[in-house]
């Protein structure tokens, strides 16, 4: 049977006391690659959010990569986030550290000590991305796609069953978008790593489809069919 990275049952996502998307039930397989569409303020960050542990799940029941979303308090908040990759819009690299550094302190945060594992590890994930020779560089010295590869290399740091990408390609221009997009389902394909990708991006989806879940009026809808907008 397949491993349910994602299950949510009958969950409401609110931000503050306003119920954002309502009667939510998703289950995400391992090795599936899913987008996460839907207009502007629809919802779509509130439920990656939800899935990360950066909002309480509140109403209903879920479980990410083996966590109950129920039962997570802000201390388990670090085990879950060490069990997922999460990936932004705007890399979200610390602007005063050269790469190897920028990944190394991830390792420390999360619990790695011996230097030299950490280093094999640095290695591993910057060729898996396609940044071999790059590791001193600093951020301000790389392109917009480098810095995202970083940031998906940060995110592969800790081998996750699930990564969480929220619009990756927002700031890429489009054949560097289409790089970024390469280098995710390789890492679906090649890894078995689910991806959940929320985007705008609808060239993007065109030119690779999966399946699609939309945030609309309050609810999501999957498997939602996409046309050129
Ligand atoms: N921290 C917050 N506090 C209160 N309300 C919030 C907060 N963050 C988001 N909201 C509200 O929740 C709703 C959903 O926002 P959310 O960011 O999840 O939408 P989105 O679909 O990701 O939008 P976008 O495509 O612009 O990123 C919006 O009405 C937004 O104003």
């Amino acid at each position: 049977m397949a491993e349910k990275i994602i299950e949510l049952n009958n969950v409401n996502i609110y931000q503050g006391d306003n119920l954002i998307l309502q009667d939510v039930n998703i289950v995400i397989n391992r090795g599936e690659f899913v987008y996460l569409v839907g207009k502007t303020g629809t919802g779509k960050s509130s439920l990656l959010k939800t899935l990360y542990g950066d909002l309480t799940l509140k109403e209903g029941s879920g479980t990410v990569v083996g966590f109950n979303l129920k039962e997570m308090d802000w201390k388990k908040v670090p085990f879950l986030r060490r069990n997922l990759g999460v990936v932004f819009q705007d890399f979200q690299l610390l602007t005063d550290r050269n790469v190897n550094d920028n990944l190394k302190f991830v390792l420390r945060a999360t619990g790695w000590k011996d230097d030299k594992l950490m280093n094999e590890k640095i290695a591993d994930v910057l060729e898996k991305v396609g940044l071999k020779s790059k590791g001193f560089k600093m951020p301000f010295e790389m392109s917009g796609g480098e810095q995202q590869r970083v940031d998906i290399a940060r995110a592969l740091l800790n081998s996750p069953k699930l990564i969480l990408a929220d619009e990756p390609t927002g700031n890429l221009d489009p054949e560097t978008s289409d790089e970024i997009m390469q280098l995710l389902f390789h890492i679906c394909r090649d890894y078995g790593t689910s991806i959940v990708m929320a985007t705008h991006d609808y060239i993007v989806i065109n030119k690779y489809p999966a399946r699609t879940l939309r945030t609309e009026r309050g609810r999501v809808e999957d498997n939602a069919t996409v046309s050129m907008q």
